[in-house]
């Protein structure tokens, strides 16, 4: 089971939004990281097969996407980041609804729909109206609907964006066990996110894959940038102006503690920390850093 895609490029105008992108996508959860702009959505929308490519092809296991048809429609799931409700649907009837979209019996839908409004936690709510949920739920029936039919191929854009960090545990569980044997792709801004639930990750900046392999291998290019410094917080904003400071935490008798990212340590008596993703993407994407105030 492998999902090809060769050679992408998507040209509007005058923006290349992908950029010859190629990335081989086995079995497992991929993480696609990048900053707003870079290209995620419109990759995941060729790979799903909604958006034409201006160059390239997408095959899964050797046959191109166009190729398949609705063979290639019938073993996928898509969450696309903005999800179209019908607004006087509740949550069954629009479940059945993709259900029968999707092909499935009678019989075979309300059992997979039973299962999933309790996997989801949304059984109470199956006979409320879209519209009145609230984010987090609207974001789990949009889950629910992508995985109706089984997919072997999974893409969701963005699906952890509005759900608390409880929802977001037991989506990950969710997730880890559905990907054993299939191939699940995830973009998504919560860099921690990826960093459990991945196997493998690609990196996209400006169109194009920058960086793919599992946390670990992209971790190595980060081994000896990151460093911890206790300072006084009279000198941050000096020592902001030379390195990137990633987190803040405000220790005793007015002291900062921070991380940071430089290839060389940059402030005196730093410990060099053990990377993480965020940091990876941080330093990949300077315009997104923030310096917040989380454990340093
Ligand atoms: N239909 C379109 N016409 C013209 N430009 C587009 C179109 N769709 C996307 N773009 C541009 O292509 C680039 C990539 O957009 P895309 O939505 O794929 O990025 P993204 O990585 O998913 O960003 P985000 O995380 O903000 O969703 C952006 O500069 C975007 O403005």
């Amino acid at each position: 089971m492998e999902l090809c895609i060769e050679n992408l490029t998507k040209q509007f105008k005058d923006k290349r939004a992908v950029d010859h992108a190629s990335l081989t996508i086995t079995p497992g959860v991929w993480g696609l990281l990048g900053a707003n702009g870079a290209g995620k959505t419109t990759l995941m929308r060729m790979a799903a097969g909604l958006m034409t490519p201006t160059e390239g092809t997408v095959k899964y296991d050797g046959v191109p996407i166009d190729v398949l048809g609705k063979g290639y429609r019938d073993i996928f799931g898509y969450l696309p980041q903005e999800f179209g409700f019908y607004p006087e649907f509740t949550v069954y009837d629009y479940l059945d609804y993709v259900a029968a979209l999707k092909g499935l019996s009678r019989k075979d839908a309300k059992g997979k729909i039973d299962r999933l409004l309790e996997t989801f936690s949304l059984a109470d709510v199956r006979r409320k109206k879209i519209t009145k949920l609230s984010g987090g739920m609207k974001r789990r029936v949009g889950i629910a609907q992508a995985l109706l039919n089984d997919p072997e191929v999974l893409i969701l854009d963005e699906p952890t964006s509005g759900l608390d960090p409880g929802e977001r545990v037991r989506f990950r569980n969710l997730l880890s066990e559905f990907a054993a044997d299939r191939i699940v792709l995830i973009s998504t801004h919560i860099v921690s996110d990826v960093e459990y639930i991945a196997s493998r990750n690609a990196v996209m900046k400006e169109g194009r894959i920058i960086a793919q392999g599992t946390t670990d291998e992209l971790l190595w290019e980060m081994e000896g940038k990151v460093w911890s410094a206790l300072i006084e917080e009279r000198d941050l904003h000096r020592y902001e102006q030379k390195v990137r400071v990633v987190s803040i935490r405000n220790e005793e008798r007015g002291a900062v503690s921070i991380r940071y990212l430089a290839d060389a340590p940059a402030v005196p008596d730093s410990r060099p920390k053990e990377p993480r993703l965020e940091d990876l993407y941080l330093w990949l994407f300077p315009q997104e850093h923030t310096g917040g105030k989380e454990g340093a």
